[in-house]
């Protein structure tokens, strides 16, 4: 799928990972995102597992550090055969070529193609309120996510993560070949839990997004692979 839906497994262990993840027929494969929790309790063996089902992988461990630690933890990432990975676009200019240096290097010594390297933006969670108190920027979400956007562009990531109510304004900052990939999904039936800023599928496709990230509507759904199934229905129908 060229503008993917994402699963994010979103589990504290490999077996219920797992578990979820094999409702889901190999074929066509799925792509899933793996995310602190999950690695931070399987480690790169739950990689495997997931790719040696045939589907692929998002690691999404988002990055924040000085360039050196960020750059080295990288070129570890790149040997794995990740789809995508993230980083903080707040980590700045160095640490964000960094990153891609490291990542670019450890896949080619593996002889693999490198992730695709996206910049956390302002998380999906994070509102207006937050935004200029707790982070004491001033100014819009949307001018602090094109800003990001724009940084992430001059330090050579591939896109970036936003909620899809900025994709619109990113591609008009830097062009539309520069991923926008967006969580904050909830069709209109589902509850936003800790999301601030949410769009749904087909506003989303609307947008411009180039692919989904969902996590609760699908995994804690009664039948996940029905939910799964009418969320892609209605966000290809949306891209027609
Ligand atoms: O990097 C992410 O994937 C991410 C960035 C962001 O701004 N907001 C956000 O929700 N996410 C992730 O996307 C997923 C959303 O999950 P749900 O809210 O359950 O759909 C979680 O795994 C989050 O960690």
């Amino acid at each position: 799928m060229s503008r993917p839906v994402i699963i994010a497994l979103d589990f504290p262990t490999s077996d219920q990972a797992l578990a979820f993840l094999d409702q889901f027929p190999q074929t066509p494969p799925v792509t899933v995102k793996i995310g602190m929790e999950l690695f931070y309790a399987a480690g790169p063996a739950i990689v495997k597992a997931v790719q040696a089902r045939g589907h692929a992988v998002f690691l999404d461990l988002k990055l924040h550090d000085i360039p050196n630690t960020v750059g080295s933890a990288m070129r570890v990432i790149g040997r794995l055969g990740v789809r995508y990975t993230t980083v903080h676009a707040a980590g700045g200019h160095v640490m964000l070529a960094a990153a891609k240096r490291g990542l670019v290097a450890g896949a080619a010594a593996a002889g693999l193609p490198a992730p695709k390297l996206l910049a956390i933006t302002q998380l999906t969670s994070t509102d207006q309120a937050m935004l200029n108190t707790d982070q004491q920027i001033p100014g819009s979400v949307q001018a602090s996510v094109v800003h990001y956007a724009q940084l992430a562009q001059a330090s050579h990531c591939d896109g970036v993560i936003c909620s899809a109510q900025e994709v619109a304004a990113i591609h008009q900052a830097v062009g539309a070949d520069f991923l926008g990939i967006t969580p904050g999904i909830r069709p209109l039936s589902a509850t936003a839990d800790d999301q601030q800023r949410v769009m749904t599928p087909t506003a989303a496709a609307q947008a411009g997004s180039n692919g989904l990230v969902v996590g609760r509507p699908i995994t804690q759904a009664s039948d996940p692979v029905t939910a799964y199934t009418e969320i892609v229905k209605e966000w290809s129908n949306a891209n027609d």
